[in-house]
């Protein structure tokens, strides 16, 4: 597996970057790794620093799915991947990825606001902008603001807000929407700020982790949330309503209820639910149980602390 490895001038400034196997990290095992997907300057790395400060050894990658290979192999020790947007909602690939995939576990949240700009090479009007370039979510959360303020430009999707600005370097007239952080590591010049629609838009990330990596937590871990997966065993009415019958119950406070199609059969759903409590205490436990002798499909994905920010 490869990853973005950069190159700065005697000032600091970024010069260039270059794929580099993993091997040449693995001899350092001072620092743990965290993988999130890259290049340099997306909000995924945003979210990554946010969570870890300086305690990781961030590793940029080419895909979310990158991240997930990455932690199952062990090749890193956490992977960090948006989950939810605030205007935009889920990120399916992520949902897709956490269905999927066996050996990873969630270990943490981080929420992220999330400023958008509109960024070029050239000096340009915004009218002038004939291409623009950015991840599906960044797009989305600016719609207004390309169909108000841009001349009609089209509009291609790139594997994330970082690529856009490496991308848009060899193209003339065009533009990429990203991060403030991503200005100087590029060199760019902002052609607009706080572009996104919504003024109060965050986007949720998960930390995730290899299954192996750690022991159960002792006694009742108050302000957890865990995150689950079911899909129920018989499509007939009250099904769902059964199933959330059970949380009420034991008075267990849902945070997040969202759907994604089994991708089996037209109008079969599996359910993502997220609530306050630790997937090992008491009450959990019973309703939990109950749960899945009603599901096809159930997994943990597992318990972490809320996310609260840090002075
Ligand atoms: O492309 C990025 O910068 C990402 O980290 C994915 C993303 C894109 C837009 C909003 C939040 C996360």
């Amino acid at each position: 597996m490869k990853f973005f490895s950069y190159s700065y001038n005697s000032e600091n400034i970024f010069v260039n970057f270059e794929f580099k196997e993993l091997d040449v990290l693995k001899e350092d095992q001072t620092f743990k790794k965290c993988g999130y997907l890259g290049p340099k300057g997306t909000y995924s790395e945003i979210a990554a620093m946010k969570y870890f400060g300086e305690n990781v050894f961030l590793i940029p990658l080419q895909s979310i799915s990158d991240v997930f290979e990455m932690v199952q192999s062990k090749e890193v020790d956490f992977g960090v991947v948006p989950i939810e947007n605030s205007v935009e909602g889920s990120v399916n690939i992520t949902m897709d990825l956490l269905f999927e995939k066996t050996d990873i576990q969630v270990v943490g949240e981080c929420i992220v606001p999330i400023k958008h700009f509109l960024l070029s090479y050239e000096n340009l009007d915004l009218t002038e902008i004939k291409k623009l370039f950015s991840h599906q979510q960044a797009i989305g959360q600016c719609s207004k603001f390309i169909k108000n303020r841009l001349n009609n430009p089209e509009i291609i999707f790139t594997a994330s807000t970082a690529n856009a600005c490496e991308i848009i370097k060899d193209v003339q007239k065009s533009a990429a929407i990203g991060s403030e952080n991503i200005v100087n590591i590029y060199n760019l010049k902002v052609l607009a700020k706080d572009i996104q629609d919504s003024k109060s838009n965050s986007t949720r990330f998960f930390v995730i982790a290899n299954s192996e990596r750690f022991t159960k937590i002792e006694g009742t871990e108050k302000n957890y949330k865990t995150s689950i997966i079911c899909s129920p065993k018989h499509n007939k009415p009250g099904v769902l309503y059964n199933m959330l019958k059970t949380f009420k119950e034991k008075n267990i406070n849902l945070t997040r209820i969202e759907s994604r199609p089994t991708k089996k059969q037209l109008g079969e759903y599996s359910f993502y639910i997220d609530f306050e409590g630790y997937k090992e205490d008491k009450d959990i436990i019973t309703a939990l149980v109950k749960l899945e002798k009603m599901s096809s499909f159930f997994k943990i994905l597992g318990s972490y602390p809320k996310w609260k920010e840090r002075e």
